[in-house]
């Protein structure tokens, strides 16, 4: 039990700084040892940081949401505790009392020590007090008497609570004082605590609510358009951005030097619900075609880090026309990269693409290196000149490379290091000049090592690597995917984003192929009517083999995935220090960390 601090401990601690530690709650003794190593002068504690009427009027208007929301309990309260000298106070952050309401005889008494609407009261300003210390540690305390620091507040008894955003920032706080300390101060603080809880809970939800209203806003404001903006809301904090961004943390990066900012209004339009930025230097990007500099991929590029990564890989290949080994597993697209590559280094040349698994062995050799007129029983009569002389000149693309005898993989490698063809039967080699692409969803490596690929060929293709990510790895795509896909077949109606969230919690072992079946399947089934998530939940199990996983996730939303993403890349941008990415991105420390914890990045 912590007994009544008096006068003669107060004056011990501000002249010998010796303190009896059961006299005093802890909190408060942090707070007094605070304000000591700051400097406070606990023999005035009048309040002396003071805005002018117009600083005043501005600090409202940015509190305009707090103040609206906190007012209705203020004038309860008011009325709840007249004729009881008490005052309540509704102060910013920082701070600064916006707002003072009681009667005006305990008004005056207060504006004795300059506390009133407008001042600081902060414990560096005043000493430890409520309003200070609420704010200083993010809870809810009552500083009675001789528990002030400084003089000037010895005789009051105060209460106050923090007032809290949806990340648990303190936003402001909320307070009962009175110049007698109430022997009812215990329910004075649980009146404020519920009052501050009140106004809690309203922020959250309106804020939800604008967000909505934002991304609405932004989807709207998209359609049809690739304009670059970033919608923030009123905390600013990042809630949208256009897909013609493929980099959200290089653009955000980019915002100090270049940016164009422009408040956007709420429904009401009478209020600014948070701003956008319209970036002017991003590459725009045509409908489905992923831009990278100067790599176009062939299909949806989409926004997630992951697939940019490879983009910007790919970029590299373009440029060297290198030899390219892409893994991955199956329906991740290897076969549209392998596209992507040549049309960006070779668009006007022959692209030859062979499913080397998809072909009988003893067809596969010829397939490749053609054949001489009657070389065999069943040839043309001509001869076929084979898919690499076909390539001559552009890209020859084999899928499945893993899959050629050891016949074939000597046949080759002989093309690849003679640069010649000979066809089977002939005995005139033909030059040929080629990029060769491969594919494989297995490890060459590790085929390798089992002896069933030849080792010096695969140091001749296994040049540049590069690796598909499975769909799982980038969910945030596939609102693009689908889009892509309706657009592809001409549907003209759009699902629900419910449905498209549906298809975001399940873990895609068949990739972007088994997502398009899917859609074709639903699109079957249901028409142009959206299905619920539940529809496509049931779908997904119904046509699965039933030795397989179908668990659906309900995992992190779009939004949550682009925000870990941007999250990831400014910490990699700065080296993994929280610190540096939290103010690049804008966001407060604290939220930061919670964020970090949230999405397992810590
Ligand atoms: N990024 C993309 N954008 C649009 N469509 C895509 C994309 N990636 C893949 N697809 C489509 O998904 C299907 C499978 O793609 P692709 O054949 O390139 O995959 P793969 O990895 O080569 O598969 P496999 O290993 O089974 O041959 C194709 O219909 C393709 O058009």
């Amino acid at each position: 039990m912590v007994e009544q601090i008096t006068k003669g401990d107060w004056r011990r601690f501000v002249q010998e700084g010796v303190l009896d530690n059961s006299r005093i709650n802890e909190r408060i003794r942090a707070s007094w040892n605070h304000c000591r190593r700051l400097g406070v002068d606990p023999y005035n504690g009048k309040g002396t940081q003071m805005l002018s009427y117009d600083a005043l009027q501005k600090r409202r208007r940015e509190n305009s949401w707090l103040i609206e929301l906190a007012e209705p309990f203020i004038k309860k309260l008011a009325t709840m505790y007249h004729d009881s000298n008490v005052i309540l106070l509704l102060v910013d952050r920082e701070g600064y009392v916006l707002r003072m309401a009681g009667e005006e005889l305990v008004k005056a008494t207060a504006s004795q020590i300059n506390f009133t609407e407008g001042v600081k009261w902060t414990e560096e300003q005043v000493g430890t007090n409520a309003i200070g210390t609420a704010l200083a540690i993010g809870e809810p305390i009552a500083i009675n008497g001789m528990e002030h620091f400084s003089v000037a507040s010895q005789t009051w008894g105060c209460s106050a609570a923090p007032i809290k955003d949806e990340n648990g920032d303190v936003i402001g706080a909320l307070d009962i004082s009175s110049p007698f300390i109430p022997d009812y101060y215990q329910h004075v603080l649980a009146t404020v605590v519920a009052a501050a809880y009140a106004i809690e809970s309203m922020w959250q939800h309106r804020m939800k609510e604008e967000e909505l209203e934002l991304i609405n806003l932004g989807l709207k404001e998209e359609r049809g358009s690739d304009r670059s903006f970033i919608l923030y809301n009123r905390n600013h904090q990042l809630v949208y951005a256009s897909s013609a961004i493929t980099n959200i943390p290089a653009a955000i990066s980019e915002l100090p030097t270049n940016h164009n900012k422009s408040p956007v209004y709420g429904k009401d339009s009478s209020e600014i619900i948070g701003h956008q930025i319209t970036l002017t230097n991003q590459k725009k990007s045509p409908a489905f075609q992923g831009w990278n500099s100067s790599f176009q991929f062939q299909g949806v590029a989409g926004k997630s880090s992951t697939f940019q990564k490879v983009l910007e890989r790919a970029k590299k290949a373009a440029e060297k026309d290198v030899t390219i080994h892409i893994t991955g597993d199956t329906g991740t697209g290897k076969e549209v990269m392998a596209k992507s590559l040549h049309v960006c280094s070779k668009p006007d040349r022959p692209f030859v693409a062979v499913n080397c698994g998809a072909i009988p062995e003893n067809l596969l050799e010829s397939e490749l290196f053609g054949y001489t007129g009657g070389a065999f029983t069943g040839a043309q009569r001509n001869g076929y000149e084979g898919k690499i002389v076909q390539a001559n000149g552009g890209t020859l693309f084999l899928d499945e490379i893993g899959d050629i005898s050891v016949k074939t993989q000597v046949a080759l490698l002989r093309t690849l290091q003679e640069k010649k063809v000979v066809p089977i039967g002939g005995k005139k080699p033909i030059p040929v000049s080629f990029r060769l692409i491969t594919a494989t969803n297995k490890s060459l490596g590790g085929l390798v090592k089992k002896g069933q690929f030849r080792e010096d060929l695969y140091y001749r293709i296994y040049v540049y690597p590069l690796h598909m990510p499975p769909l799982k790895n980038r969910l945030s795509d596939i609102p693009e995917l689908v889009d892509y896909y309706f657009q592809k077949r001409n549907w003209q109606f759009t699902w629900r984003i419910e449905a498209i969230r549906a298809l975001q919690s399940y873990h895609w072992p068949g990739n972007i192929r088994e997502l398009f079946n899917v859609l074709e399947g639903i699109y079957t089934e249901y028409g142009e009517q959206s299905p619920e998530p539940s529809d496509v939940e049931a779908y997904i199990r119904q046509i699965t083999p039933h030795e397989r996983d179908v668990s659906f996730s309900g995992d992190l939303s779009t939004r949550e995935q682009m925000e870990k993403e941007y999250i990831e890349k400014a910490l990699k941008q700065h080296g993994g220090k929280a610190s540096a990415a939290a103010r690049q991105l804008g966001i407060p420390r604290s939220t930061f960390y919670r964020k970090l914890k949230k999405y397992e990045l810590g």
